[in-house]
């Protein structure tokens, strides 16, 4: 029997913000285990081996709630026995306390902490274990666990984001730096069943949860950025349907067809270069509404900082994530231009 009141495990986690003792059931279809607050792991009975272990995350910002209801409903399904899955999943509801003041983080961005990177250093008070840095290393050894556990041929992590911003584009996710590796037609098509056709392409390392996952575990990892920041209860539901449906498909074992792939069907970006806040008084040189994936042209303002200005170097250079708020040290901008994936795809 479940112990998750109204098969409400989001209100379960945002009740118990820093702590939920584990524990463990089952029904005839599947064992449910939770590790934490805001982390579960729901597990098909009867099978021993899987040929993919998914990770799916939410709330890793706090206030990014579209993705965080999704996810729920979709564990209510399982709960409700709706569905049945064919494969092991691990859901995590990332930064709890974040999620109860509607914001972004309490003291430190969560998605700039892993690969460890929550040892370095301290945070603004001078605290090197602040709670987002202890969730950080916990979540780290979460995902590692339950990989471990299937030790399944393929791991998969979604981490499901809403963008601050306006965006041209609306659903767009960033598919973490992978070396001379080839990127793969399943997962591009597994990202347009979902409704995200435009991609872009990290070409160096980072300190994200979908980085980690791709560079510790092997793991098709994506941050993906479903809509616009709103509030719980005001999101439209209906923009979100084929990413739950590509999800629920997923996890109960119903693939896409990658032999559909066709590289017209997206918009490829690669990062063109990452802008870093290095002073306080740095500013945008735009409109602070400006969409996501404008573009400018050679030697436009992009911001300004410490008398200096920082200009477009080429034209159709476009922006994505401007911030200006952000911590000294963090990524402020981040420049995309046109790229192709078709020397290296398989
Ligand atoms: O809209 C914004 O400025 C931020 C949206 C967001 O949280 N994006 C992620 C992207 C992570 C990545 O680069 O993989 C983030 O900034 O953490
Ligand atoms: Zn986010």
């Amino acid at each position: 029997m479940t112990n998750i009141k109204n098969n409400d495990f989001l209100a379960l986690t945002r009740q118990h913000e820093n702590h939920l003792p584990a524990s463990r059931f089952e029904d005839n279809k599947h064992s449910f285990e939770i590790w934490d607050t805001g982390v579960l792991q729901v597990s098909p009975i009867g099978a021993s081996k899987f040929d993919l272990a998914i990770v799916l995350s939410a709330g890793i910002h706090g206030n990014e709630t579209a993705p965080i209801e999704m996810i729920n409903e979709l564990i209510k399904e399982i709960l409700t026995k709706e569905i049945t899955l064919k494969r092991p999943v691990l859901f995590i509801f990332g930064n709890p306390p974040s999620m109860n003041i509607n914001k972004r983080f309490v003291i430190e961005n969560l998605n700039r902490l892993f690969c460890s990177t929550y040892l370095n250093g301290v945070d603004i008070n001078g605290d090197r274990t602040n709670l987002e840095r202890q969730r950080a290393e916990k979540l780290e050894g979460y995902v590692a666990r339950f990989y471990q556990t299937y030790d399944s041929e393929n791991k998969c992590h979604y981490d499901l984001h809403t963008a601050i911003k306006d965006s041209v584009h609306e659903k767009f996710a960033v598919y973490p730096y992978i070396g001379n590796s080839p990127w793969k037609t399943q997962q591009f098509e597994l990202l347009r069943a979902m409704d995200v056709t435009t991609v872009m392409l990290m070409q160096k390392p980072a300190t994200t949860f979908s980085y980690h996952s791709s560079s510790v575990h092997g793991a098709d990892s994506f941050t993906i950025e479903l809509g616009k920041v709103r509030g719980f209860g005001e999101n439209d539901k209906s923009k979100f349907e084929k990413a739950k449906v590509t999800l629920r498909n997923l996890m109960c074992g119903i693939d896409v067809d990658k032999t559909l792939f066709d590289e017209a069907n997206f918009v490829m970006l690669k990062v063109h270069r990452s802008i870093t806040k290095n002073y306080g008084d740095f500013e945008l040189g735009f409109d602070d509404q400006l969409a996501n994936f404008s573009e400018f042209k050679e030697g436009e303002l992009l911001a300004k900082e410490n008398g200096d200005d920082i200009v477009a170097e080429i034209d159709g250079e476009a922006i994505v994530f401007p911030n200006a708020a952000v911590e000294i040290g963090q990524r402020a901008i981040l420049t995309v231009v046109p790229t192709s994936v078709s020397k290296s795809i398989i």
